[in-house]
């Protein structure tokens, strides 16, 4: 039934969005594999130079800027058209900053942003507009992004209001439209944010980002509020919807099993740097950069023949360097048990190693060594991490088992109707808890500003600057500034 469902709203596709989906056709398995291989030579969507993202740091009566908080500082990167690129790494890396940057929520401080060979680092207010109908951004908090106050109908629509766009067949037939493609009923229309779980605030937030069409989402973080089985149903929904309407991601996750099995390629970010940016395949199989590998080391293997057999994991023993004065040269030598006396003075370059595999270290793994003659171990390098064996059971997978179970029941309920199956369970959930969730939301939102994905933002400096440019671009505070007068 949910292939029936799923037809169905492919069938519903409009034209435009078919023709896209067949220009970008290459969104097949044939197509990723390709990739896989390096053999990748679509049309680029979204290049990426030199860009930075510098928050100052002002102090005093006049406040003069004493320092910055490096959060991007210089990453090339390009995004093909029809592919996922996954940006991963510790939290407080940047990748936030850089999805807010790349869709032009927030100004760069430097370097360059192209999009479809057009230069729009600059573009004033007025010339982005047009620019918000083709990059969308798909928020982290499902809870927090909806406004409480406003109709599934009105948030969906939302966009079509602010590009003052007329979909054919009308406003109210196109939402509805667009809430069956992403597996909710179009009778939810007239429904209200706490009557959905998570789960469902994720699809109406997609549903609300497709809704103009878009060739690029930046999806940040998007299924890490979920449950575990939930995120591998949004997380397939949005695979769907890529082959479907020939869409291209930017999938942000702070979590290297997300990325994993939705991204063709992978750029992994340190301290606003990218250290690593490979295909799916190289980066999972042979990781260059010392940081990489400690990071997968850390992911659990779902593959239940390794279980009862030996993993070693690599933990990384000192705290992650602050972004307002990071380390000289590589930025993660002061973590890393590789590190030498280049490592500490001479930034390595981002530099492709092997077809489809850029890294940036003097000494990486897995390929020859960049700096050879320097041989001489920093004494921080000695004591930088700690070596972990230990036996793979079924207790010390469980995440790895968790990750089975969640894609076993994914399968599952996309077999037996997967869209109906998770909404009916999840409306029963909603209406069981709805009254107290409706009480939460109506006190946050007569209280003030509800959770938003916003307020992280709001509690830094520079926010309402970024609250006005959200404004703009659709984002939900946009929404919700609207609703409450402010
Ligand atoms: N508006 C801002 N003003 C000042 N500093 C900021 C601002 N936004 C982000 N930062 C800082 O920039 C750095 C990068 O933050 P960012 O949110 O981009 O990281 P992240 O990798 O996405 O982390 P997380 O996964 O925790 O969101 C952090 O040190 C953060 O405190």
């Amino acid at each position: 039934m949910s292939e029936t469902k799923k037809t169905d709203a492919a069938d519903a596709v409009v034209p435009q969005q078919a023709a896209a989906a067949e220009d970008r056709a290459d969104v097949t398995p044939e197509g990723r594999a390709d990739r896989a291989k390096g053999s990748d030579d679509r049309e680029v969507l979204l290049r990426v130079q030199g860009l930075q993202k510098h928050f100052p740091i002002r102090k005093g009566v006049l406040q003069r800027q004493v320092a910055a908080v490096k959060a991007v500082d210089g990453i090339d990167f390009e995004v093909r058209k029809g592919e996922t690129l996954g940006v991963v790494g510790e939290s407080g890396c940047g990748k936030s900053t850089m999805g807010r940057v790349i869709t032009r929520l927030q100004d760069p401080t430097g370097g360059t942003i192209e999009f479809e060979g057009k230069d729009i680092t600059s573009l004033s207010a007025g010339k982005l507009r047009p620019l918000r109908r083709d990059i969308q951004m798909i928020f982290q908090d499902p809870y927090g992004s909806l406004n409480p106050r406003h109709t599934i109908g009105s948030i969906v629509s939302a966009p079509f209001r602010l590009q003052g766009v007329e979909p054919e067949g009308g406003v109210k037939k196109e939402v509805q439209r667009l809430l069956e493609l992403v597996g909710l009923s179009p009778e939810h229309y007239n429904r209200y944010p706490h009557e959905f779980s998570g789960g469902q605030r994720q699809r109406i937030g997609i549903a609300r980002a497709l809704a103009l069409k878009p060739k690029l989402v930046v999806a940040d973080e998007p299924v890490s509020a979920l449950d575990v089985s939930i995120q591998a149903q949004v997380v397939n929904l949005m695979d769907d919807l890529q082959s479907e309407l020939g869409l291209t991601y930017v999938i942000i996750a702070h979590d290297l099993s997300v990325v994993r099995h939705v991204s063709d390629r992978i750029a992994v970010m340190y301290l606003g740097k990218i250290v690593e940016l490979a295909d799916r395949t190289s980066l999972y199989e042979a990781p260059m950069h010392p940081y990489t590998k400690a990071l997968m080391s850390a992911v659990p293997v779902p593959d239940p023949k390794r279980r009862g057999t030996k993993s070693e994991r690599i933990l990384l023993r000192g705290d992650v360097p602050s972004p307002i004065s990071p380390p000289s040269g590589c930025r993660f030598h002061t973590r890393c048990w590789k590190a030498t006396e280049i490592c500490k003075t001479a930034e390595p370059p981002l530099l492709e190693l092997k077809p489809g595999q850029q890294v940036a270290c003097h000494h990486p793994e897995n390929a020859e060594d960049q700096a050879p003659q320097d041989t001489v171990l920093l004494s921080v390098a000695k004591a930088a991490v700690e070596l972990v064996t230990s036996e793979e059971t079924p207790a010390e997978t469980e995440g790895s088992a968790e990750v089975e179970e969640a894609e076993a029941e994914a399968a599952a309920v996309a077999e037996a109707d997967a869209p109906e199956a998770e909404v009916e369970a999840e409306v029963e959930d909603a209406e069981a808890s709805g009254e107290a969730e409706a009480d939460e939301s109506e006190a946050a939102a007569e209280g003030d500003e509800p959770e938003a994905s916003g307020e992280a933002e709001a509690a830094k400096p520079e926010a309402s600057a970024e609250a006005e440019t959200a404004a703009e671009a659709d984002e939900p505070e946009a929404d919700r500034q609207k609703s409450t007068g402010k």
